[in-house]
């Protein structure tokens, strides 16, 4: 059964964020993830995740300006200094956490541009490197371009052709299962083809973004399937609440009691 991690930034948002991890625990979470933890100290996050029982799952390397529309940086050429400096950040977050892979993002640039193309294979790959020092997975996640206009990773294809051709042990995919099926479709399918690869992976209903088992998709038989095809890793539940977060928990129920703590990291 998979092993679900409640995304932060989007459910339990109505308490402040360090409070969310109470909350989390108390709706049979063992696991959580977020988007950026840059706005708190990784002390308090620690605190946070050691008090719960909490481990965390995942989150991203330093975005650039988020505010101003940044959305990383990987795949401007400009801007791999600050990269640099980013993933130092994050991996002083990751030690305080415990966590055991981050997302780097790609940022704002044509994914058919030779110069974002190159800029974006070098980001990757020195990234990989420095944060499989530490014992860490990168994970890359292709974002579809409905939620995310003019964002350069925004096909499954690409993103795997990277992975195995730049062939490091900790380079993975993030499979959204949402973004999937609004990019390709034949979710199923990727899942079998990309397995070998997938280092993470989040869902939410399709098309409006919600709880599992409200869209297009059978979200229940995907997360057998992921269970078939012997997935280890977390289950992101990276959606935006239809209606309050305790009030959307129907479809957890099933798997609550399966939520152990200690399997996994
Ligand atoms: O948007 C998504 O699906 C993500 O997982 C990212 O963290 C980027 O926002
Ligand atoms: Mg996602």
């Amino acid at each position: 059964m998979p092993r679900f991690a409640a995304n932060l930034t989007l459910m339990f948002t109505e308490r402040p964020f360090l409070d969310r991890f109470a909350a989390a625990a108390a709706a049979g979470f063992t696991a959580v993830e977020f988007l950026f933890p840059y706005d708190h100290p990784p002390e308090a996050i620690a605190e946070r995740l050691a008090r719960y029982g909490l481990t965390q799952a995942l989150f991203n390397l330093p975005p650039g300006d988020w505010a101003s529309g940044e959305r990383g940086l990987a795949a401007l050429p400009d801007r791999f200094p600050e990269l640099q400096a980013g993933v130092e950040t994050g991996l002083t977050y990751a030690e305080a956490t415990g966590v055991a892979r981050l997302h780097l993002m790609a940022g704002m640039a044509a994914a058919d541009d030779p110069e974002a193309r190159r800029a974006y294979r070098r980001a990757v790959a020195w990234t990989a490197e420095r944060v499989g020092r530490e014992g860490l997975d990168l994970v890359l996640e292709p974002i579809n371009a409905r939620n995310m206009p003019g964002y350069f990773l925004n096909d499954f294809g690409a993103a795997a052709r990277l992975i195995t051709e730049l062939a490091l042990p900790n380079l993975k995919l993030q499979f959204d299962l949402y973004h999937c099926q609004i990019l390709h479709g034949d979710v199923t399918t990727r899942l079998r083809d990309l397995m070998p690869m997938i280092g993470h992976v989040q869902t939410a209903s399709v098309p409006a973004r919600n709880e599992p088992g409200t869209g297009e998709m059978n979200d229940a038989f995907l997360f057998a399937e992921l269970d078939r095809l012997g997935y280890a890793g977390f289950v992101g539940c990276e959606y935006n609440p239809a209606a309050g977060t305790e009030a959307g928990l129907g479809w957890f129920e099933p798997y609550r009691a399966a939520q152990i703590g200690e399997v996994g990291r």
